[in-house]
């Protein structure tokens, strides 16, 4: 019997489909801004040095292929926590934060709302910025919860509607889940100042609602791991009992390893424990137990000193090369007269630029410049180089006179 007939084809995935249409595009000056992921000064991925001298380390321990427990190495576990909330928090320090080893950032969230559903017993409702990660949405009606937008953007500024951003979150139920992009918001790059932050500390306070962070660019966004920690930090010191995901596919260039955490700050110890119980058991019968080569690569460079420094290093030279394309991206586009305002180019943070433009000039883009970026005019800095950012900036110019 043929069990599939009524099966329908999916759409391509939003972002990662950007890629697969780039790779069938045969010209030689095409150029993929989809997918968020680093590229060097030659449009080429980068491997941290850092983290090819952790592999050299790992690769003469002749270590085992052991199964490792269902929250993950506990080395890993420790030092990604540390690096996330700062050795001196105190949540971490009273034992009282649960810490799984998660599937990268995508597992944490996954993790997140398959807790958050089965256990929350406030309104099953996640709050997301408007726009979001795409598939933030996914992750959430997945497994069954409903999700509510923020105002975020503000189309006319471009930059970022607070006022709309904080009046959604008041009017929201008390004690609803708020995602919040802990730095380098993805796609409009724009983030809250650390003034913004704290009022929206007091207000989420307030109302009593849970602060989901995603932290997928520690270190990415201002090349400063513990001011784009800020956010997280200031929540958890105001006492808010936050979840966060942290993802080091991008900071460590670990993007396939696939290296992440999920923790939840808890009341207390037995608390903790009672809650990573309830994890295991979400966990378990997603993957049962986290990748182990990954996690030994964070391990290996977090916990040696020199190989922490080189790390530190190395995640501020890619978050500077990113300062520097949109410097000159942003002086091209003027040199070129090209009509509106462009200050956002620079002004934003992180990855990405969120361009404004519409989804038929990304559109003519990729079909005339081979030119590749998400429909919603999001394109990832890293793909501009030296040998591509002046045609890049022409064929914008153009596309929007
Ligand atoms: C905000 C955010 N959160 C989580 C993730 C998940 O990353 P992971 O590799 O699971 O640790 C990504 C990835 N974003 C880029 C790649 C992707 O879409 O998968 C992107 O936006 O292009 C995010 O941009």
């Amino acid at each position: 019997t043929n069990f599939w007939s009524a099966v329908p084809q999916g759409p391509p995935d939003p972002i990662l489909g950007v890629t697969d249409a780039f790779k069938r595009d045969t010209a030689p000056n095409k150029v993929n801004l989809g997918v968020g992921a680093y590229r060097d000064e030659n449009g080429k991925p980068y491997v941290l040095e850092s983290v090819l001298k952790a592999e050299d380390i790992l690769h003469q321990k002749r270590l085992d292929k052991e199964y490792l427990p269902i929250t993950g190495a506990n080395d890993f576990i420790t030092l990604a926590s540390e690096l996330a909330y700062g050795k001196d928090s105190n949540p971490l320090q009273e034992g009282r934060v649960a810490v799984a080893q998660s599937i990268s950032g995508t597992g944490a969230l996954r993790i997140a709302t398959g807790f958050l559903s089965q256990f929350y017993n406030g309104p099953k409702v996640l709050y997301l910025p408007d726009p979001t990660w795409g598939n933030h949405v996914p992750l959430a009606e997945g497994v069954g919860l409903k999700v509510q937008r923020y105002r975020y953007f503000d189309k006319k500024t471009v930059g970022l509607d607070f006022n709309g951003m904080k009046e959604d979150i008041k009017n929201a139920e008390s004690g609803s889940v708020i995602l919040l992009h802990a730095c380098a918001q993805n796609p409009t790059g724009i983030d809250p100042t650390q003034e913004q932050w704290k009022e929206l500390s007091e207000l989420i306070k307030a109302k009593k609602h849970l602060a989901l962070f995603d932290m997928a660019y520690q270190g990415f966004a201002s090349g400063d791991i513990i001011k784009d920690a800020f956010a997280a930090r200031y929540f958890v010191e105001q006492g808010h009992q936050i979840i966060l995901c942290q993802s080091f596919a991008k900071n460590l260039g670990l993007y396939a390893e696939r290296a992440g955490t999920f923790s939840m700050v808890t009341s207390s110890p037995d608390e903790k424990e009672r809650v990573l119980s309830q994890i295991k058991r979400v966990i378990r019968p997603l993957y049962s137990s986290p990748p182990v080569h990954g996690a030994q690569l964070v391990a290996t460079i977090l916990g040696t000193p020199e190989l922490y420094e080189q790390w530190l290093g190395e995640v501020k030279k890619m978050a500077d090369r990113i300062i520097s394309m949109r410097d000159q991206l942003y002086n091209l586009l003027i040199e070129l007269k090209t009509p509106g305002e462009w200050g956002h180019i620079k002004s934003q943070i992180g990855m990405f630029s969120f361009t404004g433009i519409s989804p038929e000039q990304v559109q003519a883009l990729a079909d005339h410049a081979h030119i590749y970026m998400t429909k919603d005019g999001r394109i990832s800095m890293a793909g501009l180089n030296e040998h591509n950012i002046k045609y890049f900036a022409e064929s914008l110019s153009k596309a929007v006179k």
